[in-house]
This record gives structure tokens, C-alpha cells and sequence, in this order.
């Protein structure tokens, strides 16, 4: 089981507060670096072809001890081992977490209450294997003999993101003639605008969701059937295009969709951890099954280094520690995500979910409300664009907040000189956030414009950077399907290894369950004009502002 320890009680913790105040505080990474002339080496990983450069952080070997300490003392080691050992460690919903297991294709046995989950696990990749390369090769025929050209994915949440974010990120191995859609919101905007770009005939419709009872999913999902049926008028011709990807057979049964067409999963593997499972049915079709497993085999890779390596060479744990020291130690409350790569466009926003419905509790493993900050908010958007956009604030606005930089080494694009520009502003964001630039520096700048002694003595303020704000740098060889599976997984580690020492459960979401009962609960009042005196007057107001509205 998880150990139950605050991290504030731990002599680390303690160490790290005082280390902060009395070693750390005034200190400019710039020196360290001055002092230092191994620092990228020493603190700089390789992973396969990955390589996560910490040396930008404002941390000294000191540092790392005390909060590899932290580490040690809160249990992370045996974290690990009770995750990958099936222990039911996601205890509010009294459940394994064993994400793990579904890229395990090494033989060995994943157990989840004594019972090993790796033949089922193999079964439904070898069905996700026959179906996906049915459907390339022609064999799976639509209702009148045509070929599936369009999937349509629908889910939301952990249903959702990961396909999207992988789907795009490897937008260079998608098999001739797929093109996949994903349709979330419940907004009908969503459905109505996607379904304008495919055919009944040619369209595959996956309705994604482990508990089939989403309220967004399972609207989408009859609005969807509801269009096919104006066209096919033939409740045969469902089987060949609805396929479910859920946990909860009975509901996929009684919406229509044929045992045989459901692609199983479990309730081990989490929402927000699901793209490894029959979720990812819409990857396999879009890159093919064999990139699939590429992309299960890069994330097995990362799963043996985090559960075999030392914590002090760990990545997952590094990351983890030297985001917690921010979180906690400099009262941070947001991290920057920022891919040099615009295929990985949706990485940011998929570790959003990943990060933030994971580690966004304020009540630690003993029941007892927290006494220090936990998970931060994750956001971001991919490099260049994000430079024009939001930097002004990473570079000189008041809140730190480290960033994460992401860049192949190798474009699938290469196109004159493009990816050398994009890589030479990925190499000068972070050198500029480490180093600023003093009064000195920009009062010598501001001399050779020739401006006056007093307009320069005006205008140096505005142009100091207090530098010293901290990045880690990850330079990846190339984006494919085997090193965006380590990527993936490295920061799904990340997130779980904070959350043991933050002493929360970082695989249950009870935060999302009250919008939801209230949505309900106000859903059959907006069918009639009546007034509405049941809620505060504010919502009351808005609910009946808006019944005046819409007439
Ligand atoms: O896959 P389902 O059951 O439709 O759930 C979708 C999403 O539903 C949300 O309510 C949960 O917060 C997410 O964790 C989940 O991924």
C-alpha cells in the first residue's frame, strides 16, 4: 500500500526549508553554472533518445540530497512497488492502478487481486490488432460495401485527450487514406461541425467512454447513431459502424452496440492513463496497430527505468522533485508545458488532465486536510507561437513559473532552414530565462541607440530581466511513436511521484462529481418557461434571464 507520511513531518522537509532560506535564496544560477563547468553534464539525463537537461534549475548538489531525502522518507520507493505490484493503491475507489500493465508486452505477469491481467490485456490487443488491420486492408466493409475512410472518436476527458494529443503528435505516420475526427463537448456545435465532414458509409464511429454513462459521450453517441440511421434506415448496418471502447459491457449492450464490436477495458486502468487501452483504438487506426505498439513499447521502456533505477538517476522522480521544490519551497503555483514541435500541439492541454484531475486534492491519504500546496496548474502551447504570445509574463511578470521545454533534435519537416530557427529560439528561451539581463547590460544596449542620458535612465527599468527562472530542457532525437511512448510515460511517473509525497490520492477525481449532480439536477428545470426560485439568486437570475432569452 501507499505509505501514509506528510512530507511536512519528514526531517527532509524541515532541511529543505532552511536550505531554501539560508543557501538558496540569493543565489543566481548563472553562478552556479560560472562555478561549475560540469553542471550540464552532471545534471543532464539520457534516456534511449532522450535527453532531460535539470542543470537550469535553481538547485545545487545539496539540494538533490535533501530532496531525494524527501523521497525516501515519504515512501517513493515503495510507491513504486505497491503501484506496479497491483496493490489497490487508488484506495477511495478501492482499485489497482495498472496502466503498466497494458504496456507490458515483456511476458512477465501484472497481478490485480492475485489474478495476472496480462492474458486479458494481450487479448484485446490482439482484437485491437485484427480489427485495426481489417479496416486498413478493406476487409471490414461499411453497410454498402465501401471502404472506412473517417473515424470519429467519441469521448471526452481521458477518452479524449490522449487519442487526440497522440493522434496529432504522430500526424506523420497516419496510414493513407484515415483521417480521424474526436468529439467531445456536448455542445452540439461539436457533432454537427464533424459531421459535416464524413459519410455514413465511409465512417467508423468509436464511442469511447469507461463508464458509458457520460452525459457528453452518450449524447454525442445517439446524436451521431440518430444521423447514421437518417442514411443506412437499416438497424443492421449499426454493427459495422459503431464500435465501444468502455469497461461497463452492460451499457454497450443496451445502447445497441454488439458485444462482439466492444473493445474491453478495466477498472484498474484510470480515465486519464486510458490511451494504452482500448481507448487508444482510434491511434491504432489512425498510425496503425504495429506504431501503436510502438508507442506502448516506448512507454514499457520508461516503466522499467522508473521501476528499476535508483531514485537519485530516476527521471520520473528527478522530474517530480525538482517541480515539488518550486511548488512548495518557492510557493509556485503553475507550470508552463512548451513543445518546440506543432505536431505536439495538445501535449499541454493533455497533461492538464493528466496533472491536474491527478494531483489537484486538498485532502492527504489520512482523511486530513492538507497543510501545504499540492499539484500545480499545468498549461501551455507550443513554441514559437507561445513566444508571441504569453512569454512577456514567464520572462518579467511577477509569479515564477518553470517551464518545461520540449524539441526533437530531427523535424519531420525539414524544410530549409525552419527547424534550425525554431531550435535556436528553443536554446535561447531557456538562457534567457536563466540569465536575464542586469540594469548594466541593457543601460550598454540602450547607449549605442543613441538615445540621451536621461531617456536611457528612463527606459533601463522596463528593460531588466531578473533572469534566473527556471526550465528543464528535453531534447528528443525524433518524435515517433516509440519516444513520445517514454515522453508520455515519464511524466505520468512525474505526476504519480508527486502525489505520494504530497500523501494524496492521485488517481481518483471526486472533484469533478459535484458540477455534474447540479447539472442534473437543473437539466429537467430548463425544459418549461416556469420560473425558477430554487437555487441562489444569482443562478436562479441567469437560469430565468436565460428561459427569457432564448423565446
Ligand atoms: O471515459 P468516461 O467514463 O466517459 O469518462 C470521461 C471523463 O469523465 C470525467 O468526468 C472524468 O473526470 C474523467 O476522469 C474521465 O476521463
Amino acid at each position: 500500500m501507499l505509505p501514509t507520511v506528510s512530507p511536512t513531518q519528514t526531517n527532509a522537509w524541515k532541511s529543505l526549508q532552511q536550505h531554501k532560506d539560508n543557501d538558496i535564496k540569493s543565489i543566481k544560477m548563472k553562478e552556479l553554472f560560472a562555478k561549475d563547468a560540469d553542471r550540464f553534464k552532471k545534471l543532464s539525463h539520457t534516456f534511449g533518445d532522450i535527453v532531460i537537461d535539470f542543470s537550469k534549475n535553481i538547485i545545487t548538489d545539496k539540494t538533490l540530497e535533501i530532496l531525494l531525502q524527501l523521497a525516501t522518507e515519504t515512501g517513493v520507493q515503495q510507491g513504486i512497488e505497491a503501484m506496479f505490484k497491483g496493490d489497490k493503491i487508488n484506495a477511495t475507489e478501492d482499485r489497482s492502478v495498472l496502466h503498466v500493465a497494458l504496456r507490458n508486452l515483456s511476458g512477465t505477469p501484472i497481478y490485480s487481486e492475485g489474478k495476472d491481467v496480462m492474458p486479458q490485456v494481450k487479448q484485446v490487443l490482439a482484437q485491437m490488432r485484427t480489427f485495426s488491420n481489417k479496416v486498413h486492408s478493406g476487409e471490414w466493409k461499411g453497410y454498402t460495401g465501401k471502404k472506412i475512410k473517417y473515424i470519429v472518436n467519441i469521448g471526452i476527458g481521458g477518452s479524449d485527450l490522449g487519442p487526440l494529443m497522440v493522434t496529432e503528435a504522430l500526424k506523420p505516420y497516419w496510414q493513407d487514406g484515415m483521417q480521424p475526427y474526436f468529439v467531445s463537448n456536448v455542445d452540439g456545435t461539436h457533432i454537427a461541425e464533424t459531421l459535416k465532414k464524413v459519410t455514413p458509409e465511409e465512417t467508423l464511429f468509436l464511442i469511447a467512454s469507461k463508464t458509458f454513462t457520460t452525459q457528453e459521450t452518450m449524447t454525442n453517441a445517439l446524436t451521431a447513431r440518430a444521423w447514421f440511421m437518417e442514411t443506412a434506415k437499416d438497424e443492421a448496418a449499426v454493427a459495422k459502424h459503431f464500435v465501444a471502447l468502455s469497461t461497463n459491457e452492460k451499457d454497450v449492450v443496451k445502447f445497441g452496440i454488439d458485444k462482439a464490436n466492444m473493445f474491453e477495458f478495466w477498472d484498474w486502468v484510470g480515465g486519464r492513463y486510458s490511451l494504452w487501452s482500448a481507448i487508444g483504438l482510434s491511434i491504432a487506426l489512425t498510425i496503425g496497430y504495429d506504431n501503436f505498439e510502438l508507442l506502448l513499447k516506448g512507454a514499457h521502456e520508461t516503466d522499467n527505468h522508473f521501476k528499476t533505477t535508483s531514485l537519485d538517476k530516476n527521471i520520473p522522480v528527478l522530474m517530480g522533485l525538482v517541480g515539488l521544490w518550486y511548488t512548495n519551497f518557492f510557493g509556485t503555483q503553475s507550470e508552463a508545458i512548451l513543445p518546440y514541435d506543432q505536431y505536439m500541439h495538445r501535449f499541454a492541454a493533455y497533461f492538464q488532465q493528466g496533472n491536474m484531475e491527478s494531483n489537484g486534492k486538498s485532502t492527504d491519504r489520512n482523511g486530513k486536510h492538507v497543510t501545504y500546496a499540492t499539484g500545480p496548474i499545468i498549461w501551455g502551447e507550443p513554441g514559437t507561437n507561445g513566444q508571441h504570445a504569453f512569454y512577456q509574463l514567464i520572462h518579467q511578470g511577477t509569479p515564477v513559473i518553470p517551464c518545461d521545454f520540449i524539441a526533437p533534435a530531427i523535424s519531420h519537416n525539414p524544410i530549409g532552414d525552419h527547424h534550425a530557427k525554431l531550435l535556436s529560439n528553443f536554446f535561447a528561451q531557456t538562457e534567457a530565462l536563466m540569465n536575464g539581463k542586469s540594469a548594466e547590460e541593457a543601460k550598454a544596449e540602450l547607449e549605442k541607440s543613441g538615445k540621451s542620458a536621461e531617456e536611457i535612465e528612463k527606459l533601463v527599468p522596463f528593460k531588466v530581466f531578473e533572469g534566473n527562472r527556471p526550465t528543464n530542457s528535453i531534447l528528443i532525437k525524433k518524435i515517433t511513436p516509440f519516444t513520445l511512448g517514454q515522453l508520455i510515460a515519464l511524466y505520468e511517473h512525474k505526476i504519480f511521484v508527486q502525489g505520494v509525497i504530497w500523501n494524496i490520492y492521485s488517481f481518483d477525481q471526486w472533484g469533478v462529481e459535484l458540477g455534474k449532480q447540479l447539472a442534473n439536477k437543473i437539466l429537467p428545470e430548463l425544459q418549461n418557461d416556469a420560473e425558477v426560485t430554487s437555487h441562489d439568486s444569482s443562478t436562479n437570475g441567469l437560469i430565468n434571464t436565460w428561459k427569457k432569452l432564448r423565446n
